[in-house]
């Protein structure tokens, strides 16, 4: 028999008084995948993942992890499953090495804490209390207790909000390292190019509800789309009527131009000959794969970080 999904969830419901925080969710995420949650704020990212950890009971619906239910069977899936919260809940005064190698104790085979610290940039805080590590340094702790454990699973809700570029790549490869070892991730994020980099399968949450999901190929589609600036006021419509039939054309804001189509050398060269015979010099002449922002923006009409 194959093992179960890392994650299995049917159809689930949940209500805060008048507001429906998640509103039917269904996913499945298979062990060694990293899957992002990605929408914005208060989407219901983080209450499908506090359902999934076992801190809240669904209204409706079902939710199965690693095969078992997260309430009834907290106790047999604690040492399988690694939990990073927003808000760390490591004790003000412990000291960063000490508590990692608390937390290790409390396993069967952990990873080497000394090791952990050094991959994510803390050796030099090792003796430092929680409360004196900057917010970034803490979060990292959080995350270096999360996967101590030589887990099956880790839950990482943003784990790389508010971290510096260099703290964020080093998040971005432990990840990558976690999956490669078999682990399944579920990460939620705002970050589509977060999402871009690291998942298998993106997950689109708005408003409770799942708005598309899939690889990230699979979201954004093989289309590709055209982008130049140049000076505000061009004629589009002759613009237009060079290009392919079926192409489209837009200046949003003024000054910056997207061709989209059937992006070929073709056009690009029809493009740039239209610009010469009009003696317009584009800038930043690009030609790119629509991103998961704009997946959302078209399935919402609006901003994935408004
Ligand atoms: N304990 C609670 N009591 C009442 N309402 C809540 C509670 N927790 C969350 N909500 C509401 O449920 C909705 C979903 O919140 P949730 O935190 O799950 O979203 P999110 O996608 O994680 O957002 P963010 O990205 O801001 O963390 C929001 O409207 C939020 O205000």
């Amino acid at each position: 028999m194959t093992p179960p999904d890392a994650v299995e969830l049917d159809a689930l419901v949940k209500r805060y008084g008048a507001t429906t925080a998640v509103d039917g969710v269904s996913l499945r995420a298979a062990r060694g995948t990293v899957t992002a949650l990605l929408g914005p704020n208060g989407a219901g990212k983080t209450t499908t993942i506090e359902i999934c950890e076992g801190y809240r009971r669904p209204d409706t619906g079902t939710v199965r992890v690693l095969g078992l239910d997260p309430v009834r069977d907290a106790r047999a899936l604690r040492p399988r499953v690694g939990v990073m919260l927003q808000s760390g809940g490591v004790p003000g005064t412990a000291r960063a090495g000490e508590f990692l190698r608390l937390v290790a104790s409390f396993y069967a085979d952990p990873l080497e804490p000394a090791v952990l610290l050094e991959r994510l940039g803390l050796t030099a805080q090792a003796r430092t209390p929680f409360r004196r590590l900057s917010g970034g340094q803490q979060q990292r702790l959080s995350l270096a207790a999360a996967v101590v454990g030589r887990p099956e699973l880790v839950f990482l809700d943003e784990p790389t909000a508010g971290l510096d570029p260099q703290a964020r790549h080093a998040t971005w490869e432990l990840v990558e390292g976690l999956r490669a070892a078999g682990v399944a991730v579920i990460l939620t994020t705002h970050h589509m190019d977060e999402a871009e980099r690291l998942a298998d399968r993106v997950v689109v949450v708005d408003r409770g509800r799942v708005v598309a999901q899939g690889t990230p190929a699979e979201l954004t589609g093989a289309e590709r789309q055209l982008r130049f600036r140049a000076r505000p006021g061009l004629g589009l419509d002759e613009l237009l009527s060079a290009l392919p039939v079926g192409s489209a054309a837009k200046e949003s804001p003024a000054g910056h131009y997207l061709i989209e189509g059937d992006v070929q050398p073709g056009l690009l060269a029809t493009v740039t000959a239209w610009c010469a015979s009009h003696g317009v010099l584009t800038e930043d002449l690009r030609i790119e794969r629509r991103t998961l922002e704009d997946v959302f923006l078209e399935l919402t009409g609006r901003e994935l970080r408004s």
